[in-house]
């Protein structure tokens, strides 16, 4: 793995050459960091925070000053991964000026490299104009979490031959709008492995199977911080809920039985001058 910044040319190659292309989410410095030096290729400021760190139900209350301010946090503790900042909910439907705009502070006050927008050929006029401005632009199709209120429910989009020819066409058409790359959620394994055998851009999955170009999953759900959310495709690789909550108490207790703090974690100061102080 070299040190160099990853850049839409490394998608480009990882494809090509077949090598797994890593993504994963932050959203503050110390984990942006931690990704960063565990050498994964992306980092993904997920509109996923609302839910993660800002204690929403959905992904539809975050607004454009919460993304600059946590993808602000998360550039300042990365050298070599590209972070690629979401576009959150309504900021690239009202208007091709409005879109340019918003992708635009991602990158310029945010200090991203890219940005990700969810949804088909009904945002391909925004791509093509957020690309036109010199912006990389990732695509997001299958489960598109803003559109919750539309799929009634986090469910596999794709299924039956019309939903997945309508994602088909979907991929087609923002490709067409110059995406450099299209995550792919909660899509059938098969049609995933379609999609990514016939499409020149890179697939980045999560929860659409092992034959994308690369995977991303949300940080928190891989370490097992984020309550009790655990679909199907969110491997735990460590329990950090766990850990953390037995830390917590440990803590209570030792201060209510008088454990805590001990002589080690305090100062001391010359008897002599102690006594002319009392
Ligand atoms: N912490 C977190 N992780 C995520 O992956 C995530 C978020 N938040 N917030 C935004 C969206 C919401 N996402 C979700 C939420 C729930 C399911 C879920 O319950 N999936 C079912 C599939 C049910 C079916 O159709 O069969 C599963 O069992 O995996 C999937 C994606 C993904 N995104
Ligand atoms: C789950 C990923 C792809 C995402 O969009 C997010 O974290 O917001
Ligand atoms: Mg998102």
């Amino acid at each position: 793995m070299s040190n160099e910044r990853v850049t839409t040319a490394y998608f480009r190659e990882a494809k090509k050459e077949g090598r797994p292309v890593t993504m994963l989410t932050a959203y503050d410095y110390p984990m942006a960091k931690m990704v960063d030096d565990a050498g994964i290729d992306a980092i993904l400021v997920g509109d996923s925070l609302g839910n993660v760190v800002l204690g929403y139900d959905s992904t539809i209350p975050v607004t454009m000053d919460d993304m600059v301010h946590h993808i602000k946090a998360v550039t300042r503790g990365v050298r070599r991964a590209m972070v690629i900042g979401d576009m959150p909910f309504l900021s690239c439907h009202l208007s091709r000026e409005e879109s340019v705009r918003n992708a635009g502070r991602i990158l310029q006050e945010g200090g991203a490299r890219a940005v990700k927008l969810e949804g088909g050929r009904e945002v391909a006029e925004a791509i093509r104009a957020i690309v036109a401005a010199g912006i990389p632009v990732m695509g997001h199709l299958g489960l598109t979490p803003q559109s919750i209120n539309q799929m009634g429910g986090y469910k596999v989009q794709g299924k039956d031959e019309a939903a997945a020819r309508k994602l088909i066409d979907d991929a087609r058409a923002i490709q067409e709008a110059g995406v450099f790359s299209i995550v792919l959620e909660c899509v059938p394994v098969p049609l995933a492995k379609m999609l990514t055998e016939t499409l020149d851009v890179p697939t980045i999955g999560i929860g659409a199977g092992p034959h994308c170009n690369g995977q991303v999953l949300v940080t928190h759900d891989l370490l097992g911080m984020y309550g009790g959310f655990s679909p199907k495709f969110a491997k735990r690789y460590a329990q950090l809920h766990e850990d953390i909550s037995r830390a917590l108490q440990a803590y209570r207790e030792e201060v209510q039985s008088g454990t805590f703090p001990g002589p080690e974690h305090g100062f001391g100061m010359a008897e002599e001058v102690m006594a002319r102080l009392y």
